[in-house]
């Protein structure tokens, strides 16, 4: 009591507890209260990590008007701060519900989606899979916590190396699988899509196609499944392997935005956006995520990577059967066996 009376001695404190007080009565005068408690919030959304990618995938997200409350966790509270005030600002602007933040995860309490993007980011030129190690022990300190605090949660798992990282997450979190993915090759597929319309002069939402396996260097291009305005591509014919070279544009095009900017952010914020529209408001949409493949298309092992997945409300709700090409099969198979390669070495 005594520290109270003494901080309230300082000019600055006093400047603030008069202004408190002068807000209330202004708030009484205007506000006849009636409800007991503010509602508890329906629609929570956590972003663990605000970097480039979690603050583009927390912009993203408000934008769309997904949630009713976002919170910010980051190591670095200053700057989590900072983040919070500074979309606090646009709230009269952009209609946004209430930003919340801390250096610690403790804000996040009560989540139904929990999105990860906190840990080290590749260097020009590094692969995904290289950054394994460092985020492998950021998650050990991380992921168990979040569960506790939002037990009724899905987790999004964004870092990289996304697929591993997801599988350390399902592991540290003891949730169902269904409950734990990762954005995966949500982000290969739009930059496929974005590749393909660019070629055929058509918006890349009239260009279907998936891109599987590992968001990284094995991932899988379906070929046997796009279609351009409705149309099988294999039914327009074009040289195949013209058509191979945009899959390569895909995997190259990450470092390519790295060595420019020395990151990416907007389309991963903008592809986190999209999945969690399907999880918060339960559209059993389909998208490519990281989710666990054991037991299909010849995966024995517990490996996270993308497959089609139709997710609702509780996470993951089906896994959507394509038909592949033995061609395709195989290179699905070589991308989990890529994964399990580095995985088998984690240990909990
Ligand atoms: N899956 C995907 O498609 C993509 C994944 N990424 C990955 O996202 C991750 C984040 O990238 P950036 O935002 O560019 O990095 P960044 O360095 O800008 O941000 C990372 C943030 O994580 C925070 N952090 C580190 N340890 C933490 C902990 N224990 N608790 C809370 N916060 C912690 C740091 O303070 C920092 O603010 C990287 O692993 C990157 O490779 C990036 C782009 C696309
Ligand atoms: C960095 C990364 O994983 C991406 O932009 O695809």
């Amino acid at each position: 009591m005594s520290r109270l009376l003494a901080a309230l001695r300082s000019p600055g404190a006093r400047r603030r507890a008069s202004a408190a007080a002068l807000c209330t009565d202004a708030r009484s005068e205007l506000l006849q209260p009636c409800a007991q408690a503010p509602a508890a919030p329906r629609a929570k959304v956590s972003v663990v990590g605000a970097g480039a990618v979690g603050m583009a995938c927390a912009v993203s997200i408000l934008l769309r008007g997904l949630g009713d409350e976002l919170a910010l966790a980051d190591l670095d509270a200053a700057r989590v701060r900072a983040e919070v005030l500074d979309l606090q600002h646009g709230a009269a602007l952009a209609r946004l519900p209430a930003v919340v933040g801390a250096g610690d995860l403790s804000v996040t309490a009560g989540s139904r989606l929990v999105v990860l993007s906190a840990g080290a980011r590749q260097r020009e030129g590094e692969s995904r899979l290289a950054l394994l190690q460092r985020n492998v022990a950021v998650f050990r300190g991380l992921v168990a916590d979040a569960v506790r605090l939002s037990p009724a949660c899905t987790l999004l798992v964004v870092s990289n190396p996304v697929d591993v990282l997801t599988y350390a997450a399902w592991r540290l979190s003891g949730l169902p699988p269904a409950r734990v993915l990762g954005s995966g090759c949500n982000l290969d597929t739009a930059r496929l899509r974005f590749l393909l319309g660019r070629r055929l002069g058509l918006h890349a939402e009239s260009c279907q196609g998936w891109v599987l396996g590992e968001h990284g260097d094995s991932s899988v291009a379906v070929w046997s499944g796009a279609q351009a305005a409705g149309q099988p591509l294999a039914a327009l014919g074009g040289d195949p392997a013209r058509w191979a070279q945009l899959h390569r544009d895909v995997v190259a095009g990450a470092h390519e935005v790295i060595r420019g900017k020395g990151y990416t952010s907007w389309a991963i914020g903008l592809s986190v956006a999209d999945l969690a529209e399907s999880l918060l408001r339960d559209l059993r949409r389909v998208h490519p995520v990281s989710t666990l493949a054991r037991g299909l298309y010849g995966v024995e092992a517990d490996v996270f990577l993308s497959l089609p997945c139709v997710l609702g409300g509780g996470g993951v709700a089906d896994l959507v059967k394509i038909r592949l090409s033995p061609d395709e099969r195989a290179r699905l198979r070589k991308s989990a066996d890529t994964l399990w390669a580095v995985q088998k070495e984690l240990r909990f």
